[in-house]
């Protein structure tokens, strides 16, 4: 583990703790500061710019999972005879397209050791380099088998990246804006999908355009390759292996927009409390030698992360979301729209794909105006409702369509095209409801999983949780076609829409609201329970502190400080 530089040093000694960092009210008549414990300190809207670059730079990951995701599909009906001279097999198919969940599933959990040990920023720079080799990999390959070895780097540069990625800027973000933050993967993800189907289709009808296809992906790997340089590490980890003067550094400059004593207070105060749950993290390794005493241990995490109450819920729920934003089926229309599309007769399928991924883009990015001041509780809760009416739509739709009602063995285009009704169009309309409602709600909330999780267990929580999504998006993979033949499309739908009804009552019930809070506040909701009536209190309370703030700043400041402070 790392030992404390000169720097570090230094920066402790100029800059002590001040006990004042708890200071009552009057102490800080200056600032129009959050005070209520736990929650948000900073003045509002002053993080400094580096804070976005920082995640611009870290959400190139997010992008190359969804290229490298979303290529595939166009990639494997453009290959042709190019590898290993003959036309892919199904299995050579499956296999390609399957290894990449699986490496993704293996690799997740291991970004929780790494991450402890090397720093967050080491598995981003790991990850990049899969992502390069990968691309160049594939590009390259002649016969099937390095196709395969290629798919698998990106796979587990997929896996790396999806459970890093939301953990570093988690770590790094101001409490107020951290939801959104963490939603620019998302973007990044969706953007990267719609990406994937534009270049796909550039490249379709090109003799070997499928190597561009998966190649291009090496150019916005080694982007990040370069500005991984400039990166810093997260703060809550510096601290952690005991650089504070180097996380003071970091903090100083994520809060860079604040005044210089503002600027202290905040820094001073996010350190203490990283202290004080290292410090209780440290007590409770003394008090509780049954979780074993050697602190660093693996094994000592991973018994802290399932046997410590709280930890088990912030893993329950964070394992519960992740589960369900893959068993919802969303990932099917990903897969299989064109599939689906050309079923009903629509004459343009990659068309209709295409619309699932920009409405996907698009209404990711409702979900980044809203997840800080809605909450993430209320958007899923609202959200979800509207998923399973479009799902029960299309479930109806099917159950009365010629042709595809249950029974029908396979769905036959040619019944379809007879039919002059409007239900392929509804369908498509229903399709694209629930492709919103998921963007807004279950596409991006899971993603904030790294929040729930105390310091300690933090990168062990999320790489379990990280896996959990890659699992069952293999089940879903290779569950999909299936169902629509045996159990018939209209029960498939049926089958999303229930587990849509069970994620919803799961979340009513066991899902506190996490918006706006430190995250050294969020342990103490789930340590005795679920903590869901406390933490609306909260939010409440936090919401009218900022209407509060506000109104007091726009009286001293005018009614146009407002609109600049958004
Ligand atoms: O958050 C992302 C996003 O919603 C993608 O569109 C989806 O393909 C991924 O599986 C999911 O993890």
């Amino acid at each position: 583990m790392a030992q404390p530089t000169d720097e570090d040093r230094r920066d402790s000694a100029d800059e002590p703790l001040m006990a004042s960092d708890n200071s009552s009210n009057d102490e800080r008549e200056d600032s129009p500061s959050i005070e209520l414990p736990g929650q948000t300190r900073a003045p509002m809207h002053k993080a400094g710019k580096v804070i976005w670059l920082l995640t611009l730079s870290a959400g190139i990951s997010g992008l190359l999972f969804g290229y490298d995701t979303g290529v595939i599909s166009s990639t494997l009906v453009s290959i042709g005879s190019d590898l290993s001279g003959h036309d892919l097999t199904t299995t050579d198919k499956s296999l390609i397209t399957a290894v990449t969940s699986l490496f993704a599933l293996l690799s997740a959990p291991l970004t929780g050791v790494f991450a402890d040990k090397y720093g967050r920023r080491s598995v981003l720079l790991l990850a990049s380099i899969l992502f390069v080799l990968g691309a160049i990999i594939q590009a390259a390959a002649g016969i099937v088998s390095i196709m395969v070895v290629g798919r698998a780097a990106v796979g587990a540069a997929v896996g790396l990246a999806s459970c890093a990625t939301p953990l570093y800027i988690t770590e790094l973000a101001p409490a107020e804006m951290r939801g959104r933050l963490v939603t620019i993967q998302s973007l990044f993800v969706t953007g990267g999908q719609v990406v994937a189907y534009l270049v796909g289709w550039t490249f379709a009808g090109q003799l070997h355009g499928w190597r561009w296809m998966v190649g291009l992906g090496a150019f916005p790997a080694m982007l990040q390759l370069f500005l991984l340089a400039f990166m810093f590490e997260s703060p809550r980890w510096l601290v952690q292996i005991g650089r504070e003067g180097r996380a003071r550094h970091v903090l100083r400059r994520i809060y860079g927009g604040l005044t210089e004593d503002e600027q202290k207070r905040t820094v001073d105060s996010v350190v203490l409390d990283i202290q004080t749950e290292i410090a209780a993290e440290a007590k409770l390794d003394d008090d509780e030698p049954q979780f074993g005493n050697t602190r660093s241990s693996f094994l000592t995490t991973a018994r802290q992360l399932f046997e410590i109450p709280g930890n088990r819920r912030a893993l329950t729920i964070a394992c519960m979301l992740q589960a369900t934003q893959q068993l919802c089926g969303f990932n099917s229309l990903m897969y299989f729209s064109a599939t689906i599309f050309s079923l009903l007769g629509f004459t343009n399928p990659i068309t209709t794909s295409l619309s699932v991924a920009l409405t996907n883009f698009i209404f990711t990015i409702a979900a980044f105006a809203f997840i800080d001041t809605l909450g993430r509780r209320r958007i899923l809760l609202f959200s979800i409702p509207i998923m399973m009416l479009a799902l029960g739509w299309c479930s109806w739709v099917f159950y009365n369509m010629k042709g595809l009602a249950p029974g029908a063995k396979q769905p036959k285009v040619s019944f379809i095209q007879d039919d002059r009704s409007r239900w392929p169009q509804s369908l498509l309309g229903a399709m694209l409801i629930y492709v919103a409602a998921y963007a807004i709600g279950l596409g991006c909330v899971p993603w904030q999983q790294s929040e729930l999780f105390p310091l300690r267990v933090r990168s062990l929580g999320s790489g379990i949780s990280t896996a959990t999504n890659w699992s069952s998006n293999f089940v879903i993979g290779i569950t999909f076609l299936p169902m629509m033949e045996f159990l018939s499309p209209s029960v498939t739908f049926a089958v999303y829409a229930f587990v849509c009804l069970l994620d919803w009552v799961a979340i009513l019930k066991i899902y506190p609201e996490t918006a706006g809070l430190e995250l050294e506040g969020i342990g103490g909701l789930l340590k005795d329970g679920w903590g869901v009536e406390k933490s609306l209190e909260g939010f409440r309370e936090r919401k009218d502190l900022q209407a509060r703030q506000a109104r007091e700043h726009s009286k001293s400041h005018g009614v146009w400080a407002l609109f600049r402070r958004r």
